[in-house]
């Protein structure tokens, strides 16, 4: 071990210890001979270890080897005092030469053709597993410093090898959402261990301790291999520090995970292999493991996905768009309202929503094929339409107009056929109409003929198209709100009327636009594919009274 090294791995600490031991034991002279024999005979073989390891392990390549020293002689702290690094990068956190043989043996005997690494450093670890994969294989790196893909670069261009890696930079977590690979190599960033682990799909979370974990899966066979330095924790696992506490939880974690199994090889900082079993038929299902993988959380998720709402400047409108967005979907605001659209959007974009916002009138079949088009251009397609703008007209039957009616009925039903068309071009559609309990029952004491007849149409409607286009992909429902909580109510006609509604509502309460949002993401989410042509009725429980 160099003079100014600190001891790092296990068996340095050993060495260091033992060295320690002898020179006091010969220091003394009370200390029997046959003590410090013992003592040195201790020391020879630990000291002797790795160098043993070093010699009888296949040398590394030329491109390794140069990587490796020009990574142990960089000034990484001068790098990082210059602002070129984030961090300040400690050159002991390279994979070594027996590490990296290692990882090159487990790719070549695990055939694993796609892997993946998340923190690089100066690329060790990655060209050794580069020259594990066949020909075809691919590594994507992931690396947060910007600096490390320039350094590591021209060494991988060197190497036959290096054309398999793909530097990726930036945290991985960003990098990374759901992807197959057959082999996962972790060394970096702790504190997200078990967030990169579930981010697989069909694996079951686990954590690791110091040390690789490779990680097999029987399904698709994708592995973990992951690494973390282990000298925070000693072999009785004292916890010292809050990052060994979280070692060692992580570590207590796997040994307690079901359908894993594990070994540590105690190789420098330590080599743990995990790999999924299966326990058999019971745990193969979907229930267990999850639709494709996912969670079911996860499967109400909308990321990639693009949505737009109607009458999203206000109210229910608004609260479906944040709810979209925050399930991951690419959101369009429509109003009528040029700045209530526009100051939504903006919101979303605050919370990080990718949106837009887009002024039309959706009784206007020319606004909505605009509205359409508008989306389509942006992103290429749209995925969820949640059809909500609505108006309320109060009027006695006796004196409704033909006009009134017309004007409900296409303000509540427009807006169906040129999305429906975009989605049964794809093969894939959710739409979500905003319907109204006032489907159901015939709300009183407000006399609203325009109002009941068009969302009863807007069920129909549902049913029908749900049923009509479902086998080409397309699901139709419609949420059917009770009476929320919105500024359509504080209307001045609508005013007195909520104390009198209040009594007719088992939940005693007026329906928040919050009660509506799991609602509109479960009807856009995959979750929900066998459900078509529903009234799905959050109302409170007033229909039933
Ligand atoms: C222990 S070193 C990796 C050593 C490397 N695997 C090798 O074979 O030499 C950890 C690296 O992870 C990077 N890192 C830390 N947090 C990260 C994150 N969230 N995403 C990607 N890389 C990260 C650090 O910049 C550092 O270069």
């Amino acid at each position: 071990m160099p003079v100014d090294k600190v001891p790092d791995t296990p068996v340095e600490v050993l060495v260091d210890l033992l060295t320690k031991a002898k020179d006091i034991a010969t220091a003394s002279v009370n200390v029997p001979e046959e003590l410090r024999s013992h003592l040195q005979k201790a020391l020879d073989i630990a000291s002797g270890l790795d160098p043993y390891l070093e010699k009888m392990t296949t040398q590394e390549s030329e491109p390794l080897a140069e990587l490796y020293q020009k990574t142990v002689s960089h000034d990484w702290d001068q790098v990082h005092k210059e602002g070129k690094t984030m961090f300040r990068l400690p050159r002991e956190c390279i994979t070594g030469h027996v590490e990296g043989q290692t990882l090159k043996m487990l790719i070549h005997m695990s055939q694993a053709k796609r892997v993946l690494e998340i923190g690089m450093f100066t690329g060790y670890g990655a060209l050794s597993m580069a020259e594990g994969l066949p020909e075809d294989g691919c590594l994507i790196a992931c690396e947060l410093e910007p600096y490390l893909k320039e350094f590591a670069q021209p060494f991988f261009d060197k190497s036959p090898h290096g054309k398999k890696i793909i530097v990726k930079t930036g945290s991985a977590m960003d990098t990374l959402k759901v992807n197959s690979f057959d082999m996962v190599f972790i060394d970096a960033d702790k504190n997200n261990y078990i967030n990169y682990y579930k981010l697989y799909p069909g694996e079951q979370p686990a954590e690791i301790t110091r040390g690789h974990v490779c990680r097999q899966l029987p399904c698709s066979k994708p592995r973990f291999i992951l690494k973390t330095p282990q000298t925070t924790m000693d072999w009785r696992c004292e916890i010292s520090t809050s990052m060994s506490l979280k070692i060692h939880l992580f570590l207590f974690y796997v040994n307690n995970v079901l359908l894993v199994s594990k070994v540590i090889i105690p190789l420098r900082d330590g080599i743990s292999i995990i790999r999924r079993v299966s326990l058999g038929k019971i745990t193969d299902d979907e229930v267990f493991r999850g639709v494709k993988g996912r969670s079911i959380l996860d499967r109400m998720r909308l990321d990639g996905k693009v949505a737009y709402v109607t009458g999203a400047g206000q109210g229910i409108g608004r609260a479906f768009a944040h709810a979209l967005g925050e399930a991951g979907a690419k959101v369009a605001v429509v109003d009528l309202d040029k700045v209530k659209a526009g100051t939504v959007a903006t919101e979303l974009f605050l919370k990080g929503i990718n949106a837009i916002s887009i002024t039309a009138d959706i009784s206007k079949s020319g606004d909505v094929q605009r509205m359409i088009d508008t989306i389509v251009s942006k992103w290429g397609t749209i995925h969820v339409a949640c059809n909500n703008a609505g108006i309320n007209m109060n009027s006695a039957s006796e004196d409704t107009s033909l006009e009134e009616l017309l004007v409900a009925y296409q303000c509540h039903n427009a807006v169906f056929n040129a999305a429906g068309r975009v989605m049964l071009k794809q093969g894939y559609g959710k739409i979500i109409n905003t319907a109204s309990m006032a489907s159901l029952i015939v709300p009183h004491p407000q006399k609203q003929l325009s109002y009941n007849t068009s969302k009863a149409g807007v069920v129909k409607l549902t049913q029908t198209l749900g049923t009509e286009w479902i086998d080409r992909g397309v699901r139709v429902n419609c949420i059917s709100p009770g009476i929320v909580d919105t500024p359509l109510i504080h209307s001045e006609s609508l005013r007195p009327l909520v104390q009198r509604w209040l009594s007719d509502i088992p939940a005693g309460r007026l329906a928040q636009v919050t009660d509506l949002q799991a609602a509109v993401v479960y009807l856009a989410s995959d979750a929900s594919d066998y459900m078509t042509g529903h009234n799905l009725v959050i109302e409170g429980g007033q229909s039933l009274w």
